[in-house]
């Protein structure tokens, strides 16, 4: 059993830590807010991010985010992606040497396109560093529910032995060495959930929402072997089944997010939704690598403004047709 950090109390960061606490590690949970520590600490439970759902009486939550480091082995990133580069920089005053940092955010920095891996690796030169990725509710996780997703690490010995210990309780790990393609993955879908989610919002169809599903799958997959991942990978755990989960159920916030820009409603004051920030990036690298990802430019065009649900449908039904591949 290990000492395990968690740098975010929102919802991923506490399922997480419940699911491992539960596992019999020894885990620490570093959040922003003072109320949800104590809440957390004193009745545990995170009503604001995981609703009534109840948490082990061993997981310790505090602000203090140098002594929740101080004797960490394993140390989770599990804040916005758009936050990463910021809390690594402050973390690198507290983190132990030789810890290894796993990376659980999905998006891209949408100021320098760089993964979250590589942000991390910015800043905290010299650590083991890890991506967990995979289709997972942390709702579904919290309560326990059976849950599969990848660990990757440049050394997959070591990614095997992580996988090994994360592993237990309704939580299985698959390790890998495509510490590109699981982050690829996990980011893209959720451009692609947005795009789904408007598609429903707009009521265009179930054989709409599928034909999206696969062409954003298409796009995902092209793009993500010319950024450097393996073509395996993007149809493994974090690629499509990711995919899958987050372009089906409304518990998604970013398929959410969709339906509410399909259907012209208000998205003000809607949880996080990752691909809203990754999008116009992903477009950016898209373009610098040469491939054409009609459905993440035309969702961009949406979430921009400037083109509504029905323009984008039109947009995507009248293109050239083609080969399918
Ligand atoms: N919720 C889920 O089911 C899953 C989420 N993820 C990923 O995990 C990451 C975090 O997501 P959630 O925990 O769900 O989000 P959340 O919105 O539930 O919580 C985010 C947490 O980060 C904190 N935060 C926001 N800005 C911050 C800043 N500048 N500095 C420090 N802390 C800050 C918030 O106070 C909150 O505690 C996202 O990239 C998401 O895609 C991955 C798998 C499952
Ligand atoms: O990444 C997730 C499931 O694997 C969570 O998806 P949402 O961020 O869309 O809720």
């Amino acid at each position: 059993m290990s000492r395990i950090s968690i740098l975010g109390a929102g919802a991923w960061g506490t399922a997480l830590a419940a699911a491992f606490t539960l596992q019999g590690h020894t885990v620490r949970l570093w959040g922003r807010s003072s109320e949800i520590c104590d809440e957390i600490n004193r009745h545990h439970t995170n009503r604001a991010y995981l609703d009534t759902a109840s948490l082990p009486e061993g997981l310790s939550a505090s602000t203090d985010m140098s002594a929740v480091l101080s004797d960490a082995e394993t140390v989770l990133f599990v804040s916005p992606a758009q936050t990463t580069a910021e809390i690594a920089a402050r973390a690198v005053q507290s983190l132990p040497p030789g810890a290894t940092v796993v990376a659980c955010a999905k998006g891209i920095d949408n100021q320098t396109g760089r993964m979250q891996s590589e942000l991390i690796a910015d800043h905290l030169p010299g650590h083991p560093i890890g991506v967990l990725s995979g289709p997972s509710f942390a709702a579904d996780v919290v309560r326990g529910l059976p849950t599969a997703v990848t660990l990757a690490m440049a050394d997959l010995d070591l990614a095997q032995a992580l996988a090994q210990s994360l592993s237990g309780g309704a939580v299985r790990i698959y390790a890998s060495d495509d510490v590109i393609g699981v982050q690829i993955g996990g980011s893209l879908k959720n451009v692609m959930a947005i795009a789904v989610g408007i598609c429903r919002g707009g009521r265009m169809g179930a054989s709409a929402e599928a034909a999206l599903v696969t062409r954003g799958y298409a796009e995902l997959v092209r793009l993500g072997v010319a950024m450097g991942a393996r073509p395996e990978t993007l149809m493994g755990l974090s690629g499509l089944g990711d995919l899958v989960l987050t372009c089906s159920s409304e518990l998604s916030r970013n398929f959410a997010y969709g339906v509410a820009v399909g259907s012209g409603r208000d998205v003000t004051g809607l949880k996080l939704a990752e691909g809203v920030h990754t999008v116009a990036i992903a477009n950016t690298l898209a373009a610098q690598h040469q491939i054409v990802c009609p459905v993440m430019q035309t969702a961009g065009e949406v979430l921009a403004g400037r083109m509504s649900a029905d323009e984008a449908r039109i947009a995507l039904m009248s293109r050239p047709l083609r080969v399918e591949d």
